[in-house]
């Protein structure tokens, strides 16, 4: 009997988890529907989903629906089972505008309502969790997130993109930490990864405090980006071919792959390995090694590895 097989009688132990794996088959069904006003979420190929920031008539600003779709979809393919790597761009003709500018100024006016200095700061660490949330949900979620980025990548896309694991991007893209121009010091990540991402120091004050656009060859050149392809079709392409060849690895190896990088971006290199010798007591009696052992061993290509 495989481990997989004895788990099975827990649930007879254990009967409001029919209630809980109910939910999660909700979710599992709606992650690919269009059920989102602001996000496109379609299935190009098998464990492969694609998620385009969809207001291609504003840019793809992000206003409130958007900021709080993302959370959702990211939250929602996190326990889809269906899905096992996800790519990010953003329909028509410019990735993204950054967050929604006329939208904003609802913030200023709910604000508006409160005459104490207190109570309108409440108003405001509402909408920076929320929207802190929202980008983070990206490193949560368990499946890697291939950032695919044309053209103008502006002010809250930047914090989007550096949540997202792999970076790619079109000769004609441009990128911009613009929230100084905008009288504000960047809240919602791009402060707290972007130095992990590129190396220099340097360069990310420069960025950060100037405002200055960048072209994809430095985006290149500074690591923030993989590779630069010739226009977004290509672009598509060549990020869904690196996605095919995630989607076949076996998913307890790629998703404990991806939390452990994040542990220990943010760890010690002690403790980095302290989580993965406990992460691996666990993972490493999963089928998935098993099996992925003995088709290595055997060179057998065509191992299926189940759902997770
Ligand atoms: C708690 C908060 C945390 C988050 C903070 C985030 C901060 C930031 O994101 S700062 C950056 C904000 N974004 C911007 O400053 C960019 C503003 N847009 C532009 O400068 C230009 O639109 C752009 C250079 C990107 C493109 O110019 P182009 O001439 O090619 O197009 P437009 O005619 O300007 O735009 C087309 C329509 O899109 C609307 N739009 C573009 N950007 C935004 C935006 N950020 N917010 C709202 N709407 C945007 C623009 O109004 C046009 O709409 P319409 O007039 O209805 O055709």
């Amino acid at each position: 009997m495989s481990l997989r097989n004895l788990s099975r009688p827990i649930s007879f132990l254990y009967p409001n988890l029919s209630k809980v794996y109910n939910s999660f088959r909700i979710l599992k069904m709606s992650s690919a529907s269009n059920q989102y006003e602001t996000l496109s979420v379609s299935v190009p190929k098998e464990f492969i989903y694609h998620v385009e920031l969809n207001r291609p008539d504003k840019l793809n600003a992000m206003n409130n629906t958007m900021w709080l779709e993302i959370g959702k979809c990211f939250h929602a393919l996190d326990y889809d089972e269906n899905c096992r790597v996800i790519v990010l761009s953003g329909a028509g003709r410019l990735f993204c505008a950054g967050i929604d500018l006329m939208d904003a100024a609802n913030q200023g006016i709910e604000m508006g309502e409160q005459n104490d200095v207190v109570r309108r700061a409440k108003v405001l660490r509402k909408y920076i969790t929320q929207y802190q949330n929202s980008i983070t949900s990206l490193e949560i979620c368990k499946k890697p997130v291939l950032a695919a980025v044309h053209s103008g990548c502006i002010g809250g896309a930047v914090d989007l993109i550096t949540a997202a694991d792999i970076r790619y991007c079109t000769q004609d893209a441009w990128f911009q930490v613009k929230e100084v121009d905008i009288g504000m010091a960047a809240d919602v990540g791009t402060l707290q990864r972007l130095p992990k991402v590129i190396g220099s120091d340097s360069l990310v004050r420069e960025l950060c405090y100037t405002a200055r656009k960048f072209p994809a060859e430095e985006a290149l050149s500074s690591g923030l980006v993989s590779k630069v392809f010739k226009d977004k079709e290509s672009m598509l392409q060549g990020v869904l071919s690196v996605a095919e060849l995630i989607a076949i690895k076996s998913p307890v190896a790629v998703q404990g792959t991806k939390a452990n990088l994040v542990y220990s971006r943010d760890h010690t290199v002690q403790e980095g390995l302290d989580h993965i010798s406990q992460w691996n007591q666990m993972a490493l009696q999963s089928d998935d090694f098993a099996e992925a052992t003995v088709a290595a061993a055997t060179k057998n290509k065509d191992v299926v590895f189940a759902k997770l």
